[in-house]
């Protein structure tokens, strides 16, 4: 049985690269922007936005590969009033969510989805707890010189594994789930489908 990852995240491929997974990469190919304009006037909570996300990519790409295993995945940050932050389009959009989130706690949810004949065979969402330290003016204004070529693709402006990890004083949750995708639980079901050993 293929595993294919219906992303075009470089985080979530060298997550699964990393962790010896035999997959393959595909771009879903889906309208993104139509898709979470249509969520948010839903009024979907956090978790079930990037749940239904999650699947429209896996259900895109398993209707073109209907005998593969398709892992659809999204990331979304959520601020305490209830916001959900997109990608920031500009230098100037990321320093402004630093600063929404400067000495406050957001989560950050990851939702995976696995579709198989262009059904839903499997799905969890995960969610990370971060605590992002009081951030000044100077240090937004630092980081972003350094870091906004990179940090540009990540919900929330930061890459964890990168010095993104200088904004927070504590993250209660799995680092993998910052990253983009709920590793652990995928890595369980796929030993269910023998794409692993178990
Ligand atoms: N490397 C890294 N990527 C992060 C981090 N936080 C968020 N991201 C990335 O932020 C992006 C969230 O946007 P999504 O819309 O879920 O995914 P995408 O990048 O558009 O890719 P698709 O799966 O093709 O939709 C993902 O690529 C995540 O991997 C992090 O700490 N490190």
């Amino acid at each position: 049985m293929r595993l294919i990852l219906a992303s075009g995240s470089s985080g979530r491929r060298a997550m699964l690269e990393a962790a010896g997974v035999p997959f393959e990469a595909m771009a879903p190919g889906v309208d993104e922007e139509s898709a979470k304009a249509s969520l948010r006037a839903a009024g979907l909570a956090p978790r079930d936005f990037a749940d239904a996300l999650a699947e429209l990519k896996a259900l895109k790409v398993s209707n073109r590969d209907p005998g593969a295993l398709v892992l659809g995945c999204d990331s979304v940050v959520a601020l305490e009033d209830g916001t959900l932050l997109d990608k920031a389009e500009s230098k100037a959009q990321a320093a402004e969510h630093l600063r929404l989130m400067s000495g406050k706690r957001h989560h950050l949810y990851s939702a995976a989805v696995i579709a198989e004949a262009g059904e839903p065979v499997w799905r969890f969402v995960d969610r990370a707890a971060m605590y992002v330290r009081p951030l000044s003016d100077a240090f937004i204004d630092a980081y972003l010189d350094r870091e906004w070529d990179q940090a540009r693709w990540c919900v929330g402006v930061y890459r964890i594994e990168g010095p993104g990890a200088q904004l927070f004083s504590r993250i209660d949750g799995s680092h993998f789930t910052v990253i983009g995708l709920p590793l652990l639980p995928v890595l369980d079901y796929l030993r269910t489908r023998g794409i692993l050993a178990s």
